[in-house]
């Protein structure tokens, strides 16, 4: 599939995020380049998902902003974002099909009440295929397996055909295979010219697979080369950066 549109630049300025004026994230700088694959990593609760959250527009900035230099609307289109949820916030519970499910990547293109031409129908196929879905097409997706249902997510983001990639823990709870197949999916998408940005807690495939990566404990602990930003002496820095909130909001509690 080519690449309709070129990612535009994503440039984080200043940018504190959070919820009911407490903030999760701040004063983050940075800028993410087109066609960057960066991981963002840190301990539980340093604000990965809310960081994601913000760039798909999901979190609104309480300082700061998500800057998209202009790019995110063109050629009449808004810039088209795909983003995949961590695992326990996507519900699977509903009847549908796989290949429905699938072809719901399409809605931007065709609409929601657009019928699938021959084009489309061909497209789905295809999608399942490289995810290694192909006869499971009419299987309702709540008998998948946690591997099978994630497969059949890249292939619904894959049909999104987005120029940005977002992924929230992409890989929790997934056999090794599994892992493999969709890391090299996402090999592809980056040799397409696309943008990749994936919250990850597997430093080992981190630092085999994402060149670039940002290390955040509620604020940018380093950002840069993922040999780097992984060091033992960051890695210890983002822990007690986090361990220093955790004090703050059991005073907090403790107090209330
Ligand atoms: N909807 C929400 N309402 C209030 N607070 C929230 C909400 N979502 C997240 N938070 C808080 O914001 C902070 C950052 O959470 P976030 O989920 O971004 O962290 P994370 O780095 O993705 O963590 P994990 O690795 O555990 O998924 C945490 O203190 C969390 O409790």
């Amino acid at each position: 599939m080519g690449l309709e549109l070129t990612p535009p630049t994503i440039a984080l300025r200043d940018l504190t995020l959070g919820y009911d004026r407490h903030p999760a994230v701040h004063h983050l700088d940075g800028e993410i380049a087109p066609g960057a694959l960066l991981a963002i990593c840190g301990p539980n609760g340093a604000g990965k998902s809310t960081l994601i959250k913000s760039i798909v527009g999901i979190v609104n900035p309480m300082g700061g902003a998500v800057d998209f230099g202009g790019a995110r609307e063109k050629h009449g289109k808004r810039e088209k974002i795909a983003y995949l949820p961590q695992a326990a916030q996507i519900d699977l519970s509903f009847p549908i099909d796989v290949f429905d499910m699938a072809a719901m990547g399409l809605w931007r293109d065709i609409g929601l009440f657009g019928g699938l031409s021959k084009l489309d129908l061909q497209k789905v196929r295809e999608a399942l295929a490289s995810v290694g879905l192909n006869g499971f097409e009419r299987r309702q997706i709540g008998a998948l397996s946690g591997g099978q249902a994630q497969r059949l997510l890249f292939a619904r983001l894959m049909l999104q055909d987005a120029a940005v990639i977002l992924l929230d823990e992409p890989f929790s709870a997934i056999d090794e295979r599994t892992v493999d197949d969709l890391l090299g999916l996402i090999a592809r998408w980056r040799g397409e010219g696309r943008t990749i940005v994936a919250v990850l807690h597997d430093f080992d495939m981190v630092r085999a697979r994402f060149p670039e990566t940002l290390l955040l404990a509620r604020e940018k602990i380093f950002w840069g080369p993922t040999e780097e930003a992984l060091s033992p002496e960051n890695l210890a820095r983002a822990r007690k950066m986090i361990e220093a909130f955790d004090e703050r909001a059991s005073a907090c509690v403790r107090a209330g």
